[in-house]
């Protein structure tokens, strides 16, 4: 769907608080990002197998993508909790953004079961059954650095971003990116992933003072998406589709990328990192929507936080600063927002599928005997902890181990 011709106009950024502690421009140096949520075990399951144990939580998907996309003077900075049996302290992310580990909670642990018949996910019915087995300490509002941020993003996976840290990161933060299942997971009593509605939390008051919200297409009814495209941009990320971005007067569909999908983990979280370093590059939400579904095709085709080719990451950078049209006024870092569809959209997505398709082609080649491919368990991956004994639905590649779907 083309855009409506209200897509040209801008968004200001978060209003401030009414109790004004930070003035739009103080204090801002550079381009510093502030990443909210914890690092946590995921432990991926087929039917009652265990196939996967990895590094997982929002934040680590982020600040992996953050760190290897965004412009070289954009620094991060990560607030994550774990406990003391964290697994994964010198895996990359969380070697570069240490966690604050707390001696009493262990560290968040997710299971994630898929159905053992490799069912097919659809936009409304993925294919995951997600169970909180573990939950570490919340991050209060005190965790949080006391500087400005140009921007911000809440990711929270297990309700560990309490309502009083949002606003928090609000008022430090020039803008503010959140992950809607940061605001609308419950867990039932044997810690199954439920969904409440977006309007009965406390979180509800605060989305007229954030920037962008994203749910995934199983997420977005919860979220009430016509009720919330007045108070910020909302964006709803729909898998091998793409995304759609809603706003106060308009929509737009951003198409996908090709991908070897072999573990939908971390797709969403990578999302909404390609598409916040996308603004940092200056594009507008539109074209920067891009960079989102590009990263979260990467994702998906690897098992856990993925590892990027430098030569893969080198050609984005290429392609963004050939691309990007330089528009102060579009930067996270400046004052507004625009939806406009740039003229270099078609041209920035046609590049970047490029690239896409050379990483599809590398996967494919990489781990040719995909029906019963298993190898000796063994890897450099410093996020993929074990992958249990040799499994069919596993094959091993040069860079991570992919279960096959
Ligand atoms: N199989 C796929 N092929 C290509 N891109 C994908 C695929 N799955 C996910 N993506 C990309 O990742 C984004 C987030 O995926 P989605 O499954 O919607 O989120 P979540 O992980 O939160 O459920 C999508 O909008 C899309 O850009
Ligand atoms: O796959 P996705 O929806 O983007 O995000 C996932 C969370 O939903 C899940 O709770 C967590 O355990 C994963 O590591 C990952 O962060």
């Amino acid at each position: 769907m083309s855009p409506s011709p209200a897509s040209a106009a801008a968004m200001p950024l978060a209003a401030e608080p009414d109790d004004t502690e930070v003035e739009a421009d103080e204090g801002v140096k550079g381009i510093e990002g502030l990443v909210v949520g914890s690092y946590c075990h995921d432990v991926l399951l087929r039917g009652d197998r265990v196939v996967g144990e990895t590094l997982g939580g929002a934040a680590a998907f982020v600040s992996n993508v953050l760190d290897a996309a965004s412009p070289a003077d954009a620094t991060l900075s990560v607030v994550s909790k774990v406990g003391p049996d964290f697994a994964y302290a010198t895996a990359p992310a969380p070697a570069r953004h240490r966690p604050v580990v707390c001696a009493s909670s262990p560290t968040t642990s997710f299971h994630a079961r898929f159905s053992s018949d490799g069912g097919e996910a659809t936009a409304h019915a993925p294919d995951r059954q997600l169970r909180r087995v573990h939950a570490c300490d919340p991050i209060y509002p005190s965790d949080l650095p006391d500087r400005r941020f140009a921007y911000g993003l809440a990711v929270g996976v297990a309700g560990e971003v309490l309502p009083e840290t949002l606003d928090r990161m609000i008022r430090l933060c020039r803008a503010v990116l959140v992950d809607a299942q940061a605001l609308i997971r419950a867990f039932d009593d044997g810690g199954a992933v439920r969904h409440v509605a977006l309007e009965a939390t406390p979180y509800a008051r605060l989305l007229p003072r954030v920037a962008f919200l994203k749910a995934s297409s199983e997420e977005a009814p919860f979220v009430g998406v016509e009720v919330a495209r007045r108070r910020c941009c909302v964006i709803v990320t729909e898998g091998r589709d793409g995304c759609r971005l809603y706003w106060d007067g308009g929509e737009a569909r951003v198409a996908p990328f090709p991908a070897v999908q072999v573990d939908p983990t971390g797709a969403g979280d990578s999302f909404l990192a390609g598409f916040a370093s996308g603004l940092l590059w200056g594009l507008s939400a539109m074209d920067a929507a891009l960079l989102g579904n590009f990263f979260g095709a990467a994702a998906v085709s690897q098992v856990g936080v993925p590892t990027f080719n430098p030569k893969m990451l080198q050609a984005v950078k290429q392609i963004l600063d050939e691309k990007a049209i330089k528009r102060p006024c579009t930067r996270l870092n400046g004052n507004m927002f625009t939806f406009q569809r740039s003229n270099m959209h078609d041209v920035l997505h046609t590049s970047l599928q490029e690239v896409a398709r050379l990483i599809c082609e590398q996967k494919q080649a990489s781990c040719p005997a995909t029906d019963n491919g298993a190898s000796s368990p063994a890897t450099d991956n410093g996020d993929i902890r074990s992958l249990g004994d040799v499994n069919p639905l596993i094959c091993l590649s040069q860079d991570a181990y992919k279960i096959i779907t």
